[in-house]
C-alpha cells in the first residue's frame, strides 16, 4: 500500500541533476512536478522548515531547470526559503531529510553547499543585485551565462530591490527576474507596491499563452521589432500596470499562471532565445500551493514544525514558560493600554514579534512597515521626533540592515526610539544567517544608546517598562527566539535603574559577570563549582550600555578572577568591561579576565543547545574556564 508519508516518485528517482530533465516532454515534466510536490511535503514533515513558499514555486522551479543551463546560468532565489524543491532537483535529494539539522543542509541556498547555488541568502531582496553582478560579470570575461533573480513579492517591495532594478533598467544588460507574486509576505503582504501588483492582474486576466507569446515580440533586437508593432501595442494594453517596471528599463511579461507549465515553458523558452535587455516576468502563484493544511493556514504554510503528511498537524513540544516574543507583547500591551504614546513598528514581521497581539488591541498603533527594516527605523525615529514613543521590534539579524539608520537618524538625534530585538543570540535551524550576534557589539559603541539584555522573561517584562520610561534617548532591549525560563512574572514590569546590575549569589575568588539570558547556564555552572567549594560570584549585568562601572570595579577589587558571559561576538559587553577594566588600570593590579563570547566563525544550524555548545558557552563549560582560569586541573585534562 502506498505510504502518504513517503510518496512514490517514479519519474522523480531518475531525475538527480538538471541536465536530467532535458530530455524529459513538457508532459512528463508536469508529472515531475506532482512527483516534486510530494517530495518536498514528505521531506519537511519529517524536518520543519519552509514549506508553503517551496510549494507555491515547484513549477516555477522545474521550469527553470528544464529551460536554463543552470549552473552555467546562475538561478537566484530570494531569501532562500523557497529553495527546497531547487535542491531536490540539484543533487541534494539525498540528504534533504537532513534540512536545516546539524551537519545537514541549509534551509537556504548556500554557494558552499553546492555549485547550483551560486549566491547564498536568507535576508530578502538582494537576489537582482546579486543577478545583475552576475550579469555584468559574464560582460566582462567572468563566469558565463544567463542570471535570474526569483524574487516574491513581499521581498519586491525592499528598497534594495528597487536600487537594484533602477541600476539594471540603466545598465541595459539580459538580466531575468521572475516577479513570484502569491500575495503573501510571512503575513499578508502589507503597502502600496502590494496593492499596485493586484490591480495589475485584477485589470489584466491572466494572459492566454497565444497574447503572451505575440507581445514577446517587443523582445527581439530592434530591427526585427518593425512588423511586430501591433502584438507589442497589444501586449502594453493588457500588462497595463507593467508601466512601473517599464519605467525602470524592464521588458514586463504577464502576469501568467505560475503553476502551468503550459505557459511557464514556452514563455521562458522564447525569452531564453530572444530576450536582449533586463525582463521582469510576473508569475501568479499560491503558497502552500497542492497541500490542503498549508493553503488553508492563515500563513499559507510559510514555516512548520515537523508534521503528519495526512493530517497537516504539527508536532510541536509543549512547553511550560511562556516564549519570550509573547512576553514582550503582553508587556507592551500593557504599558500601551495606560499610555497612549506608545506606538509599535514592525518590518514585516508581525507574527514574529508578537506584535500581532499588539495590533489586535490597538490597530491604530501598529505599522507594519513592509520589508523595510531602514525605513522602519527611521520612520520610528520620525514617530519619536513627532512625541510619540516608538517600539521598533526588530529581529536582531535584520536589524543589521539599518544599522546606519540607527546611527544617523536615531543615535547622533538622541531621539527616543525603543528598540525590541528579538532573536537575539544563537537561534537554532535557522543558521548563521539568522543568528543574532553582532548588535550589542554595534549598539554599545554609538554614544548615548543604552543597551539591556533580559536574563529571563521577568527581567523582559521590566525592561519594556524600563523602556517607556526611559525618553532621554535611544533604548535597546534584547531577547532570545523561545520559552522563558519559567520564572513567576510579575503583574506589572518595574522601571529598572539605567546602568545598574545585580547581584545573583555572593562568592569568593571569581565573579561571573552574565549578560542576556546564559544567566541560567552560568548559574548551573556556580552550582557545580560550589559542590567543588568554588562558589563564585555570579551577576547579571542587565546593562552593557552604560555599565555597572561601580560594581564591575568593585567585582574586580574583590575576586582574583572576573569571567563575563554573554550570547553576542566580541566587541560586546565583555569587550566594554575589558576596556573599563583597562582604562582603570585594574589590569596593572593583576586581575585574571576572561570573556566568553560567540567564537569568530559563522556557526552552521543546529539546535540552539548544540550550538551554544559549539560556542563553548554552555554550563559545563562555563564551569571549565572558571577552574581553567584559576588554574585548577580538570579531570578530562589530566587525563
Ligand atoms: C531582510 C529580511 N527581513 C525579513 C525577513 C523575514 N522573511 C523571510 S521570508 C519573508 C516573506 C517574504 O515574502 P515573499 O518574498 O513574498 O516570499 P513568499 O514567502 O511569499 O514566497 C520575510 C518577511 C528576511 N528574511 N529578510
Ligand atoms: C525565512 C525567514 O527569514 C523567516 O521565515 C525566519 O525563518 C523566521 O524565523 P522565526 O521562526 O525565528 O520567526
Ligand atoms: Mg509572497
Amino acid at each position: 500500500m502506498a505510504d502518504p508519508q513517503r510518496p512514490a516518485t517514479p519519474l522523480l528517482d531518475r531525475v538527480h541533476f538538471p541536465s536530467d530533465l532535458k530530455g524529459l516532454s513538457d508532459r512528463e515534466l508536469r508529472q515531475l512536478a506532482d512527483e516534486l510536490r510530494a517530495e518536498t511535503i514528505s521531506a519537511v514533515s519529517v524536518t520543519g522548515g519552509h514549506l508553503g513558499a517551496g510549494l507555491g514555486v515547484v513549477e516555477l522551479t522545474v521550469a527553470l531547470h528544464a529551460v536554463f543551463d543552470t549552473p552555467r546560468d546562475k538561478l537566484i532565489w530570494d531569501v532562500g526559503h523557497q529553495c527546497y524543491p531547487h535542491k531536490i532537483l540539484t543533487g541534494r535529494r539525498d540528504r534533504i531529510r537532513t534540512l536545516r539539522t546539524e551537519g545537514g543542509l541549509s534551509g537556504f541556498t548556500k554557494r558552499s553547499e553546492s555549485p547550483y547555488d551560486p549566491f547564498g541568502a536568507a535576508h530578502s531582496s538582494t537576489s537582482i543585485s546579486a543577478a545583475l553582478g552576475f550579469a555584468c560579470a559574464a560582460g566582462l570575461g567572468g563566469d558565463a551565462g544567463d542570471a535570474i533573480a526569483v524574487i516574491g513579492d513581499g521581498s519586491m517591495s525592499a528598497g534594495m530591490a528597487f536600487e537594484a532594478m533602477n541600476n539594471a533598467g540603466a545598465l541595459k544588460k539580459r538580466l531575468f527576474v521572475v516577479l513570484n507574486d502569491n500575495e503573501m509576505s510571512i503575513a499578508p503582504p502589507v503597502g502600496a507596491l502590494s496593492a499596485y501588483l493586484s490591480r495589475l492582474y485584477a485589470e489584466a486576466p491572466v494572459q492566454d499563452l497565444k497574447e503572451v507569446a505575440k507581445g514577446l515580440v517587443s523582445l527581439l533586437p530592434a530591427p526585427l521589432q518593425e512588423g511586430a508593432k501591433r502584438a507589442r501595442d497589444m501586449l502594453k494594453g493588457m500588462a497595463v500596470g507593467g508601466t512601473l517596471f517599464e519605467a525602470l528599463g524592464f521588458t514586463y511579461v504577464g502576469p501568467i499562471d505560475g503553476h502551468d507549465l503550459d505557459q511557464l515553458l514556452p514563455i521562458l523558452r522564447m525569452l531564453k532565445a530572444r530576450a536582449t535587455g533586463p525582463v521582469l516576468i510576473h508569475v501568479l502563484t499560491k503558497k502552500g500551493k497542492g497541500y490542503a493544511p498549508a493553503e488553508n493556514s492563515p500563513d499559507r504554510g510559510h514555516a512548520r514544525a515537523k508534521f503528519d503528511v495526512v493530517t497537516g498537524e504539527q508536532k510541536k513540544t509543549p512547553s511550560n514558560a511562556p516564549s519570550y516574543t509573547r512576553v514582550f507583547a503582553e508587556s507592551l500591551i500593557d504599558e500601551a493600554a495606560r499610555d497612549d504614546k506608545i506606538v509599535a513598528v514592525t518590518a514585516a514581521m508581525p507574527d514574529g514579534t508578537g506584535l500581532d497581539l499588539f495590533g489586535a488591541r490597538f490597530p491604530r498603533r501598529l505599522f507594519d512597515v513592509g520589508i523595510a527594516e531602514q525605513h522602519a527605523v527611521t520612520f520610528s525615529a520620525g514617530l519619536a521626533a513627532g512625541g510619540m514613543k516608538p517600539f521598533c521590534a526588530i529581529y536582531s539579524t535584520f536589524l543589521q540592515r539599518g544599522y546606519d539608520q540607527v546611527v544617523h537618524d536615531v543615535a547622533i538625534q538622541r531621539l527616543p526610539v525603543r528598540f525590541a530585538i528579538d532573536r537575539a543570540g544563537l537561534v537554532g535551524a535557522d543558521g548563521a544567517t539568522h543568528a543574532g550576534s553582532f548588535d550589542v557589539a554595534f549598539l554599545s559603541n554609538l554614544p548615548g544608546m543604552v543597551v539591556m539584555a533580559a536574563a529571563d522573561e521577568a527581567e523582559l517584562r521590566h525592561m519594556v517598562a524600563t523602556a517607556v520610561a526611559w525618553d532621554e534617548g535611544p533604548i535597546a532591549l534584547r531577547y532570545p527566539r523561545g520559552e522563558g525560563a519559567g520564572v513567576e512574572m510579575p503583574d506589572r514590569g518595574a522601571v529598572l535603574e539605567i546602568g545598574r546590575g545585580r547581584v545573583m549569589r555572593e562568592g569568593g575568588r571569581v565573579a561571573l559577570l552574565s549578560f542576556g539570558t546564559r544567566l541560567s547556564e552560568v548559574l548551573k555552572a556556580a552550582e557545580a563549582l560550589a559542590a567543588r567549594g568554588l562558589a563564585p560570584t555570579v551577576v547579571d549585568a542587565r546593562f552593557a550600555k552604560p555599565l555597572d562601572r561601580d560594581l564591575i570595579l568593585r567585582l574586580a577589587r574583590e575576586h582574583e578572577a572576573l569571567i563575563t558571559v554573554e550570547e553576542g561576538a566580541v566587541g560586546g559587553f565583555g569587550s566594554h568591561v575589558a576596556q573599563l577594566l583597562a582604562d582603570e588600570g585594574v589590569f596593572d593590579r593583576g586581575l585574571k579576565f576572561r570573556s566568553m563570547v560567540l567564537p569568530d566563525i559563522f556557526i552552521d544550524q543546529a539546535s540552539p543547545e548544540a550550538m551554544y555548545r559549539i560556542a563553548g558557552m554552555d554550563a559545563a563549560q562555563i564551569a571549565a574556564k572558571v577552574l581553567e582560569v584559576l588554574g585548577i586541573a580538570t579531570a578530562s585534562r589530566r587525563a
